[in-house]
């Protein structure tokens, strides 16, 4: 007697001959149990992937097109996670509407798909209302598009809706010249500092003070590989979670 072995998940990469989509290519490739199915890039018909079969597509291309992608898989029923940056609360209700209206379909958004990012960011915002000022400096290679990057935002907002909770004061800055921008990007009330240099990957520390201590949270990508394991486990949860998840926090849970 033969037993009916699971049905591997078919799989599409878009933006697959990018930094990530290479690197998410070979780690579907080399997941039991996921097929990959279609390679997209540029230029190339979503419609392939619908051709191929493909029953979840991973997106990071860039925040140009992601919402067109989006748009389309939904549509069709195509289960997606995202790892490209760029989602604004205004994004992130349009891509609740699309699912609104095709049910059964799952959307994992994951600002950062590295489990050392997940926690730095769940320890700061845990840390957020202890310390009169906190700062964010986020640093990365320089072909990057966006500033600052999806990461920073996303910690940006946990730190702020933590210190609005525990009802915290301002932060105190008596700053009253900034020649371009020399404080930063103030995301929520929160200060984000990007920097943009050779030979980084993805790093970010959150800087905490308060009287007489500081608190520092650093994270480091040191390689793209550091993002597999989240992108592989979002891939195979997503065909079980209609709707949108936010976040790897929940399928680490
Ligand atoms: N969530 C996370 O953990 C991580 C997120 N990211 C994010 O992922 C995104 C991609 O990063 P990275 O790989 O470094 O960027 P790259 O520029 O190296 O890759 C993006 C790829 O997408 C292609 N592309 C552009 N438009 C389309 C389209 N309409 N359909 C399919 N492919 C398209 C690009 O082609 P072309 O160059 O010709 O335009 C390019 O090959 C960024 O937003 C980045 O911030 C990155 C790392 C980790
Ligand atoms: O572009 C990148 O490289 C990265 N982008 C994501 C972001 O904008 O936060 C995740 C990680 O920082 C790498």
């Amino acid at each position: 007697m033969t037993l009916a072995q699971p049905e591997s998940v078919r799989v599409g990469v878009l933006g697959a001959r990018g930094r990530m989509g290479l690197e998410v290519c070979k780690a579907v490739d080399a997941a039991p149990g996921l097929e990959l199915v279609a390679r997209i890039d540029a230029g190339d018909p979503l419609s392939s992937a619908a051709e191929a079969g493909a029953r979840v597509l991973v997106d990071f291309t860039n925040p140009g097109v992601v919402m067109d992608n989006l748009r389309w898989a939904v549509g069709q029923g195509i289960h997606v996670v995202v790892g490209t940056s760029g989602f604004t609360q205004e994004r992130l209700d349009e891509v609740r509407a699309l699912l609104a209206e095709s049910p059964g379909t799952g959307v994992v958004i994951a600002p950062n798909f590295g489990i050392g990012a997940v926690l730095m960011m769940q320890f700061a915002a845990r840390a957020a209302r202890y310390f009169d000022s906190v700062e964010i400096i986020e640093q990365h290679h320089p072909r990057k598009l966006d500033a600052p990057s999806g990461t920073a935002m996303h910690t940006a907002r946990l730190i702020a809706d933590a210190r609005k909770a525990a009802d915290c004061p301002p932060m105190p800055d008596a700053t009253e010249e900034d020649f371009g921008g020399a404080r930063g990007a103030s995301v929520d009330g929160v200060h984000i500092h990007a920097v943009r240099a050779a030979g980084l990957v993805a790093h970010q520390e959150v800087l905490f003070g308060t009287a007489g201590e500081t608190l520092t949270i650093r994270h480091d990508s040191l390689d793209r590989s550091s993002f597999m394991p989240g992108v592989i486990l979002a891939v195979r949860e997503v065909v079980k979670r209609p709707g949108l998840t936010l976040g790897l926090d929940d399928l680490l849970a």
